[in-house]
């Protein structure tokens, strides 16, 4: 009955021969793979067909309706059974709200956004979306938290939707806390339609992520050194029937850090792909972009030059660099009530200031490259879940991260490279909301300061402080730098010693609890200003 059915339907096609030839290049094009692609190719030619059929015949005749059900059933032989299925409840849904197509995203994704709470497109899912689905290479360049992630995102799941194929696209990010994120968010978008991803970072069990690579993923989202890892050294994975390439932070995967790897992954992946760029600080290096081997991309600029977002308000204070740990204290203080990103130069400087907070009661939290894995996520989901106020970082977290309710971003270290400070502080004021930030400048950061003026196109106003109540601090802020001093110096010892449990340096939480040594309850609770 099947055949008899997919003959009808085929029929039918025949009648509209221009879509249908359009289908047959299609099909010709992929089946130059490997016999196992050839075989799901074949379901993803049925599927095109169908879809054409459905297509044009929807508007006429309400009995090709259950035709498509039976012939999409088909489809869901292939191996992915999960999507293909979902395709067929998708296809239903678009024949009875066959006009409420966004941007040309299909229906069944605009409901996972509704889901999500995005009402209408951003301005960078406007720009790039359509250009994407018309499988075009795109090169996205937009503020930060302007919502690029579902820029790429859309249009990778619409196209497994129409061709589902494990391993088929693989998105690229700088650091791991990132590629979790991004992973969540195809996870939102992606749970109706079945789609399977998997995130491959180092500092986690290589067995184990080998396991869930065996299952063959849609969507492998990676930092690229454990991916390196996993195709050198995990049999049966390769990524040569990729569709799509994604870099997200693209000028950081393009930079010198990631050469070797960037360049040993454009090698296994097929050049025949899609390539997605995205940033909210791009390279003008063209030889930089060459690399990514990109094909006629279409540029999708939103934001004019570097700008930050309207919706932020920030500031700058000067001052002498031995009084710079007062004077956190004393913004932190100010501002109690509000969570805070506080970013620091060094991953010492990160550890030690969290210890030097929390000795004055402040609850913060470090979160750097020198933790182990485990901690590092547990840093951030602390900070996430609003148990501890302040997350001390280095810029392992400066880009991409989206946590909502960060109301203040400390540059307590200034940055050295003044595109980290866009990312930096694009971790508060995300998707319409307001935030602040506050960049620290010592007499030995004047030349760093202007440079980011310059880069940002903007004068930035003082941050308004009293310096004789910050003064009034100093005592206790020295005895807490003292303590710290020496929890730093234990925890270090600890490390040094063999058979030490951690090898790498933890986040402070369990240290030696000097603090407690420290007579009185919360900092906020004594302090002059304290609310
Ligand atoms: N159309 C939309 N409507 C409302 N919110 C959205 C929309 N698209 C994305 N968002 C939300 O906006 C936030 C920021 O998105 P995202 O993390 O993709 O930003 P980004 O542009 O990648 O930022 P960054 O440059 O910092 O990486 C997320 O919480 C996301 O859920």
């Amino acid at each position: 009955s099947l055949s008899h059915r997919l003959t009808h339907s085929l029929t039918h096609t025949h009648t509209h021969t221009l879509t249908l030839s359009h289908t047959h290049t299609n099909t010709h094009t992929l089946s130059h793979t490997d016999t196992l692609h050839t075989h799901t190719h074949t379901h993803t030619h049925t599927h095109s067909l169908t879809h054409t059929d459905t297509h044009t015949l929807s508007h006429t005749d309400t009995h090709s309706h259950t035709q498509t059900h039976t012939l999409t059933q088909t489809h869901s032989l292939s191996q992915t059974h999960t999507l293909s299925h979902r395709i067929t409840h998708s296809h239903t849904h678009r024949h009875t709200h066959s006009h409420s197509l966004s941007h040309g995203v299909t229906e069944v994704l605009c409901e996972a956004c509704d889901l999500l709470g995005w009402k209408k497109p951003t301005k960078i899912q406007i720009e790039a979306i359509p250009v994407a689905l018309e499988g075009r290479d795109v090169i996205g360049l937009a503020e930060t938290g302007s919502g690029k992630t579902g820029a790429f995102a859309l249009p990778i799941l619409q196209c497994l939707l129409a061709s589902a194929q494990r391993l088929h696209s693989l998105i690229l990010t700088p650091t791991r806390e990132l590629a979790f994120q991004i992973a969540e968010q195809f996870d939102a978008l992606g749970s109706s339609i079945g789609v399977k991803t998997a995130v491959v970072v180092g500092g986690i069990d290589m067995m184990s992520q080998a396991l869930v690579l065996a299952k063959k993923p849609h969507v492998v989202i990676a930092t690229p050194g454990r991916l390196i890892d996993h195709l050198e050294n995990t049999k049966g994975f390769n990524l040569r029937a990729l569709k799509y390439l994604v870099m997200d932070e693209a000028d950081r995967i393009l930079n010198m850090d990631f050469e070797s790897e960037v360049d040993k992954i454009l090698k296994v992946i097929p050049r025949d792909r899609r390539t997605f760029l995205f940033s909210a600080t791009m390279t003008k290096k063209v030889q930089k972009l060459q690399r990514a081997a990109l094909q006629d991309p279409v540029k999708c600029t939103v934001s004019s030059k570097y700008a930050t977002v309207d919706k932020l308000q920030q500031y700058y204070i000067f001052i002498p660099s031995k009084y710079k740990d007062c004077y956190l204290v004393s913004i932190l203080n100010e501002l109690a009530g509000n969570s805070f990103m506080v970013f620091c130069g060094t991953c010492n400087n990160a550890q030690r200031v969290a210890l030097l907070l929390r000795n004055l009661g402040i609850t913060a939290i470090p979160l750097h490259g020198q933790m182990s894995q485990n901690k590092r996520l547990g840093a951030l989901n602390k900070f996430k879940s609003k148990s501890r106020s302040v997350l001390l970082a280095t810029d392992v977290a400066s880009r991409g991260l989206d946590i909502p309710h960060v109301d203040c971003v400390i540059n307590f270290d200034i940055p050295t490279h003044s595109k980290d400070y866009i990312h930096r502080v694009g971790r508060t004021a995300r998707a319409g909301r307001s935030g602040k930030s506050i960049t620290f400048v010592t007499q030995y950061d004047v030349e760093l300061f202007q440079r980011i003026e310059a880069l940002i196109g903007k004068k930035l106003p003082a941050f308004p402080t009293q310096e004789e109540e910050v003064m009034m601090l100093l005592e206790r802020v020295s005895e807490a730098q003292r303590f710290a001093r020496i929890e730093m110096k234990e925890s270090s010892e600890k490390r040094k010693r063999p058979k030490a449990d951690e090898e790498e340096a933890d986040d402070g939480e369990q240290s030696s609890g000097v603090r407690k040594k420290i007579k009185g309850g919360s900092f906020r609770g004594r302090a002059k200003r304290g609310r």
